[in-house]
């Protein structure tokens, strides 16, 4: 799945990916009245609006596109519907042929991370049959357990071609609190780094492991160490836009290739029709939004790397 990413990135020459993270108060009135008419204020009703509202986004954005990343926690809120919103909206990206990554930040002892791991990226046999539980083609990982709660994991994308990505250092304002702690002379996430290589050597596609990391946009330098501990691992960065990343932030989370980092937007894009810059396109047309949303992502990202050379 890591060439298929790549391979997706260098076609669309966007190295980006959506965040579906859908919140009710992002979703304009006509799609959630529309919702509710049929399955009442439910949490149908909400699971429903939330379908509605990432077909429309996919529907005008995946032909820019390579991958998405729909964020777990915004289905769970809705309880079993919004969980079947998830994998419905999971399907249908991959009716699109995009790269899905699953945004689940799992990880706990090995029995339970096996089965987390097969729920999202693997099969499950119940009897003489067969089935893909949620069916991702990445998972994001957290690693502080240690190697035995990451190692499923990565047994299952060994038999699945399927990829993770491991929190190293994250993008939100208190991550240093243990992530940036001095061990043995260097900060945690360094270590954490080291180990997401060492788990990504014995992983290899064609130009880069399928085991990659999580870097927030938020933490420019350490990006760039981080960079250079990881080479072969390609590095999910989440914190553009909404949280205050920029292209010009970006440019050493990549490598002299130009790859290597894929840049999460969430709501900067399927909000965008909220925004003052967006909003000629009004509620009506919240996917032109979108849009026009990530082809402005794209040019930022891709004329900070432009004028980096
Ligand atoms: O360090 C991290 C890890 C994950 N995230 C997730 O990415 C998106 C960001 O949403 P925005 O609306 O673009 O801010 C969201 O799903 C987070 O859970 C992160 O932000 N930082």
């Amino acid at each position: 799945m890591i060439n298929k990413l790549v391979e997706k990135i260098k076609k669309t020459g966007a190295p980006i990916v959506v965040g579906l993270d859908p919140m009710l108060n992002y979703i304009p009135q006509h799609v959630l009245d529309k919702a509710y008419a049929e399955y009442g204020e439910t949490l149908e009703g909400a699971a429903e609006a939330v379908w509605q509202f990432n077909k429309e986004i996919v529907d005008k954005t995946y032909d820019l596109i390579p991958a998405v990343k729909p964020q777990i926690a915004m289905y769970e809120q809705f309880g079993i519907p919004g969980l079947m919103a998830f994998k419905k909206t999971v399907d249908y990206c991959k009716s699109k042929d995009l790269v899905i990554i699953g945004d689940v930040k799992r990880g706990d002892i090995g029995s339970t991370s096996a089965a987390y791991a097969t729920a999202h990226l693997g099969k499950i046999k119940v009897g003489s049959k067969e089935y893909t539980p949620f069916g991702e083609d990445f998972a994001t990982v957290n690693p502080y357990l240690g190697s035995d709660g990451v190692n499923p994991f990565v047994d299952v994308c060994k038999e699945e071609k399927k990829g993770l990505f491991i929190l190293v250092k994250t993008s939100n304002p208190s991550s240093g609190e243990f992530q940036d702690r001095i061990i043995d002379g260097r900060p945690l996430y360094e270590w954490v780094g080291e180990k997401v290589a060492e788990w990504g050597a014995d992983c290899m596609g064609d130009e880069y492991s399928y085991i990659g990391a999580v870097v927030g946009a938020t933490y420019p330098e350490m990006g760039k160490v981080l960079r250079e501990i990881m080479p072969k691992s390609y590095i999910l960065v989440p914190g553009y836009g909404a949280q205050g990343g920029q292209g010009k932030d970006l440019v050493h989370f990549f490598n002299e290739d130009g790859l290597g980092a894929i840049v999460n937007s969430s709501r900067g894009i399927i909000a965008a029709y909220k925004q003052e810059a967006y909003a000629k396109f009004g509620p009506e047309n919240f996917g032109d939004a979108s849009r026009a949303a990530v082809e402005a992502m794209v040019a930022d990202i891709s004329g900070a790397l432009a004028a980096a050379k």
